[in-house]
């Protein structure tokens, strides 16, 4: 081949990106038109965009590897080509990625479209995921309607595409073995540019798993008070329907009979939001102005028109699971959301807008870089936002909460604080073990470990060893349960959350020290970066960045720090791990849980 220089590569490299954001544009654009609308029209026409950016993405890919860009001294230029010689899925024959599209996309329509009966009333079948069973596995106390629910949403969902995702699995390795990995486990650990990665998660499980099991501890006690030993046993798994969500991953939702300190003030902000009327636009745009206040990008005109902020009532079918869009022009981001008033979803409001600052802050880039240092980062940004909003000052300050005298009144101070801990902790450290077992067990798939014979006891294995939770009745392998979550059926790894929930401690602390928050030893769960523009200033420095560094230089830029690391999540509960110690100590309560008494029969 002729000797390239680096400038040929160089002009090469931008024509290829300026051609590939068009077909991006084209791609992402049919894809929202599919998730918010799905019909068999919209499906093909995702189909037929895919195609062709996988065509020309593959086409490009050959005459990229061509380059010798391993040599290339311009580090930005050598990263561009190194992220770029990585095709994916587009590796398959125009045949496989197709059939592999449409068979992720028809479990996708599987999963939005699934409704169950009415504990209640057998007759009303119309029951969806979103607003009706999330709302109803949030509210009820009746273990047999939560029964009822838990077991029929895995039926219509789950169950159904067990089939497809056979041959999901061994597309998807075929795909990765063509990027010259042994797996996709391998592809999809790729993105986090670290060899030791796995173990790192592994420590800092290893590293939480205490703090976890006090919590655990803590919840069986009120479940077995409220629901009686008959239902919850002293020393078992928890039964998964009783945590107030649809896969038992956060618990917030039953923080109202255990907190530590019933007579303390509630700080769930629900009543307020529909008291004083809340609309969905309204708390979007709570959330803009937090970030505007840190001197951040406000949304731009086009993110209101074309935002789906409510679930349409024109009856259609359509993806709620919340999303962010970012399509690729510098000009159009979005977010879908079929929102409810309440308190979880004004954090999950705050969780995609932090997605869409992130493509606003990056949009510079080549397409290559606009995305997240690593997939953890993406996920953090959001909820670095939620650790200010949600403190209970910041809420007096918006008006969500009544003002309180706890301040003059040091043991109601202390009450409320571990009140506020709990009620986090039932969000943040529960969902630990949930978010590290679904890649668990899809990365043993991925590896050959677990087969189809054992697809849903396996994940019962993992889901009883790690979330000491048990399914209200005995399981089969008719079952399969793990599909009866989103992520499962729409190919999107989950590892990224558990990451993203141990960093957004670490970039909390960071911007909170350059907000001048923590000095005077001021506790890290008191501090509220709001209107801080240094601390801002920081933040949008790292997201500016995107991709084109690897993850510690951008972690480095906020924190300090190069490596993951849970002491700041350790720091921010210490007074709940504390409490909760001795309060487990006091009930003479059994740490940890002893073997489930319910079947997985193979
Ligand atoms: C809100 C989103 C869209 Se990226 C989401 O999937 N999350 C946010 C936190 C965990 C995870 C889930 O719902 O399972
Ligand atoms: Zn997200």
């Amino acid at each position: 081949d002729p000797k390239y220089t680096e400038e040929e590569a160089a002009k090469f490299y931008d024509d290829y990106d300026a051609q590939a954001a068009l077909f991006l544009t084209k791609e992402t654009l049919a894809l929202w038109a599919y998730d918010s609308n799905i019909t068999d029209h919209n499906l093909q026409k995702k189909l037929a965009a895919s195609a062709e950016t996988a065509k020309y993405t593959k086409e490009s890919w050959s005459k990229l590897i061509k380059f010798p860009w391993k040599d290339f001294s311009d580090p930005e230029l050598k990263r561009k080509f190194k992220l770029s010689s990585v095709l994916g899925n587009a590796a398959l024959s125009e045949e496989d990625y197709n059939k592999l599209q449409s068979i992720v996309g028809e479990m996708s329509a599987i999963y939005s479209k699934a409704k169950i009966c009415s504990y209640q009333d057998k007759s009303k079948c119309d029951l969806s995921l979103e607003p009706e069973l999330t709302e109803l596995l949030m509210k009820s106390r009746d273990p047999e309607e939560l029964r009822h629910i838990w077991i029929e949403w895995r039926r219509n969902s789950g169950e159904k595409v067990k089939e497809q995702y056979k041959e999901y699995v061994a597309l998807s390795n075929k795909a990765a073995i063509m990027n010259n990995f042994d797996n996709a486990a391998a592809l999809w650990l790729n993105n986090y540019e670290s060899d030791e990665f796995r173990d790192q998660i592994g420590e800092l499980w290893h590293q939480l798993k205490p703090l976890y099991q006090q919590l655990h501890a803590y919840v069986r006690r009120h479940l077995r008070i409220k629901y009686g030993d008959g239902v919850v046993k002293a020393k078992g798994p928890i039964p998964a329907h009783l945590l107030g969500n649809m896969w038992a991953q956060t618990w917030g939702n039953i923080a109202d009979f255990m907190l530590p300190y019933p007579e303390r003030q509630s700080t769930d902000v629900t009543p307020n939001m529909i008291k004083q009327g809340y609309t969905a636009e309204r708390m979007f745009k709570l959330s803009e102005e937090f970030f505007t206040s840190l001197n951040l990008s406000a949304m731009p005109e086009m993110f209101w028109d074309k935002s789906i902020l409510e679930k349409p009532n024109d009856g259609r079918e359509l993806v709620c699971h919340a999303s962010a869009w970012d399509f690729y022009d510098r000009k159009d981001f979005r977010i879908k959301q079929c929102t409810r008033i309440n308190q979880e979803d004004l954090y999950t409001a705050h969780h995609e807008m932090g997605h869409v600052q992130y493509f606003l802050q990056y949009k510079h880039q080549p397409i290559v870089f606009r995305t997240g240092a690593n997939d953890g980062f993406h996920e953090a940004i959001g909820d670095v936002m939620s650790l200010s909003v949600s403190t209970p000052k910041h809420l007096r300050t918006i008006g969500l909460l009544e003002e309180e005298s706890t301040e003059t009144d040091k043991k109601a101070s202390y009450e409320a604080t571990i009140n506020y801990l709990f009620s986090t902790a039932l969000d943040k450290i529960a969902f630990l073990p949930f978010a590290y077992e679904l890649d668990l067990w899809r990365w043993d798939v991925f590896e050959g470990k677990t087969t189809p014979e054992n697809y849903n006891c396996h994940f019962w294995k993992l889901a009883h060893e790690f979330q000491g939770i048990e399914p209200p009745v005995d399981r089969t392998e008719e079952d399969f349960d793990i599909a009866s979550k989103y992520h499962i059926v729409a190919d999107v790894p989950y590892i990224r959350y558990f990451i993203s929930f141990v960093i957004q401690f670490q970039f909390h602390k960071g911007l909170c020290q350059a907000a001048g928050q923590l000095e005077n030893n001021a506790p890290l769960h008191e501090c509220d970066i709001y209107k801080s523009a240094t601390a801002g200033n920081l933040l949008g420095s790292m997201l500016q960045l995107g991709a084109s560094k690897p993850w510690p230089d951008a972690m480095e830029v906020v924190t300090g720090q190069r490596k993951m690391d849970a002491s700041a999540l350790r720091e921010y509960f210490a007074p709940l791990e504390e409490w909760l110690r001795a309060e487990n100590e006091k009930t003479g309560e059994f740490i940890g849980w002893d073997k489930t008494d319910k079947y997985c029969v193979q």
